[in-house]
């Protein structure tokens, strides 16, 4: 049997500020295109997690490995572009939604069919014609797909998405699970998803539950 090299492999890994425990030792791997959610009380460390995976902080101890090579051997941007990170609260830039779901397209040199972005956000529930709108005339949960669909528009390796659906009613809560979804079985895209919401993560995917007691001192 061929062993399959994890998609993202997560050793050990802890923060520490001073004497205060952010983030308490952790071990876990990620499969392609797997989706897994991070669940855990608040302060247990999730934010730290996905920010340390996403190469924000550094970590305390442990070891990180992308297809079997340690991050941290690799060139930062190199890393960069296989791993993205969704916060609660995005910050959009700009003027427009279309100043967002373009700017992917314009830092590799490439123009998007304004078409293929219309339908992008119809895809999460949007109306097309937003693409010309100002940002600062959408709502909370508009700010978040829009945000969300910037990050899919070329689907990194690892997806790292912080309650980017809390500003959502149910319906597109499970509109956007939907689209991750497939895009993460499309794509070898592998999901690691922060939510309180136990009827969103009560779906049958592996949960990694951070402890209170993980994160004490
Ligand atoms: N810059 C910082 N300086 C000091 N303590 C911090 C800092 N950032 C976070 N913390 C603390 O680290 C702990 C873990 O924070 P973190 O945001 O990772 O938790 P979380 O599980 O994501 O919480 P929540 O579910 O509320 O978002 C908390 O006790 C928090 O107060």
């Amino acid at each position: 049997m061929v062993m399959e090299i994890p998609a993202l492999a997560v050793r050990d890994v802890s923060y520490r500020l001073a004497d205060k425990v952010l983030l308490a030792p952790l071990s876990f791997t990620l499969r392609q295109h797997e989706f897994v959610w991070l669940t855990g009380p608040s302060g247990s460390g999730k934010t730290t997690l996905l920010k340390i995976l996403a190469a924000l902080l550094t970590p305390t101890t442990g070891t990180i490995a992308f297809r079997g090579e340690e991050i941290t051997a690799l060139k930062p941007e190199t890393w960069r572009q296989q791993v993205s990170y969704c916060c609660q609260t995005p910050q959009l830039f700009g003027e427009s939604v279309y100043d967002n779901l373009a700017f992917p397209w314009q830092i590799r040199q490439r123009r998007p069919e304004k078409q293929a972005l219309r339908a992008s956000l119809a895809q999460l529930n949007l109306a097309p014609s937003m693409l010309e709108q100002p940002i600062t005339d959408l709502s909370g949960g508009e700010r978040q797909r829009v945000a969300l669909l910037r990050n899919l528009q070329f689907p990194p390796a690892i997806l790292l998405l912080d309650e980017v659906t809390s500003a959502l009613d149910a319906e597109n809560k499970a509109r956007v699970k939907q689209v991750i979804r497939q895009t993460a079985q499309q794509q070898p895209m592998s999901v690691l998803w922060i939510s309180h919401d136990p009827q969103e993560t009560d779906d049958g995917s592996r949960v990694i539950a951070l402890t209170r007691m993980e994160a004490a001192q």
